[in-house]
């Protein structure tokens, strides 16, 4: 594990600071304070038991949650995608990227976004004719139309087959090339963490209990050698046995 703390960005500009964040349910603290930061451009990984408040976590960062403590600031604008794709049943795929959208490039940007998802020739669609990887590909335009300089991303992938979702996180890892925006994805995958991330962290006991930066490239597969050995490493700090 790296020495600094989740805190510390070696002097990079953040687009996400939260210090002390504290969430309880009743008597149950499930967040117990939290620090982390973001650098502009940076992929985090959160990774953490079933449980653990990986959740609670990014909704208060949404701004999604009114009642947690600490302070907790996006520097520019902020999208987000759940595991579910949350589209509006009653408008077409189009209407549901542009929702809240305003200004007369709209329509532009909308197409621009559709087109990056692949799913430029469903924009009259409804979200009942998809398929669930379209649908959530769809959510996915909808949060890249707002050009984001920070994407949070609860399990985004955790509902779809398993070809579906490399396909999604080989789509991801070239957005993130061209667009360059940050992220913090929630994940239980511990392959899906060491494929996106720059650095992930491990939630426990409501708090950051371990970071490690992932020094892997940006072309890594499942398949390296590195990878493999951070996989045993991660999979043993979450308690899981790979013997
Ligand atoms: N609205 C709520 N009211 C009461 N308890 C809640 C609420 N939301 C979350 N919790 C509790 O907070 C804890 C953390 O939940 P959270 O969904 O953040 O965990 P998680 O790490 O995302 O879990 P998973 O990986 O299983 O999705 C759980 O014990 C959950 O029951």
């Amino acid at each position: 594990m790296a020495s600094r703390t989740a805190g510390d960005l070696n002097g990079a500009e953040p687009v996400l600071t939260a210090h002390a964040v504290r969430r309880a349910f009743g008597p149950t603290v499930v967040l117990a304070g939290v620090d982390l930061t973001i650098a502009r451009g940076e992929v985090v990984a959160l990774l953490g038991g079933s449980g653990s408040g990986k959740s609670t976590l990014l909704r208060i960062l949404a701004g999604l949650d009114g009642e947690a403590g600490g302070t907790s600031v996006v520097h520019g604008t902020a999208a987000v995608v759940f595991q579910e794709h949350r589209l509006l049943p009653w408008k077409r795929v189009t209407e549901n990227v542009g929702l809240g959208l305003s200004g007369a490039d709209g329509p532009g940007r909308i197409r621009r976004a559709l087109a990056e998802v692949g799913l430029a020739e469903r924009d009259r669609a409804w979200p009942a004719e998809l398929s669930g990887g379209q649908a959530q590909r769809v959510a996915v335009a909808r949060a890249l139309v707002r050009e984001p300089d920070l994407l949070l991303l609860d399990e985004p992938f955790g509902a779809l087959d398993a070809l579906t979702r490399l396909r999604m996180q080989i789509l991801l890892r070239r957005l993130r090339a061209e667009h360059g925006f940050a992220a913090l994805l929630v994940t239980h995958d511990v392959e899906e963490a060491l494929l996106l991330a720059d650095r992930i962290l491990l939630l426990d006991e409501g708090r950051i209990a371990a970071e490690m930066p992932v020094d892997l490239g940006p072309t890594r597969t499942p398949d390296d050698r590195a990878f493999g050995a951070l996989r045993r490493h991660l999979l043993d700090r979450l308690g899981v046995p790979t013997t």
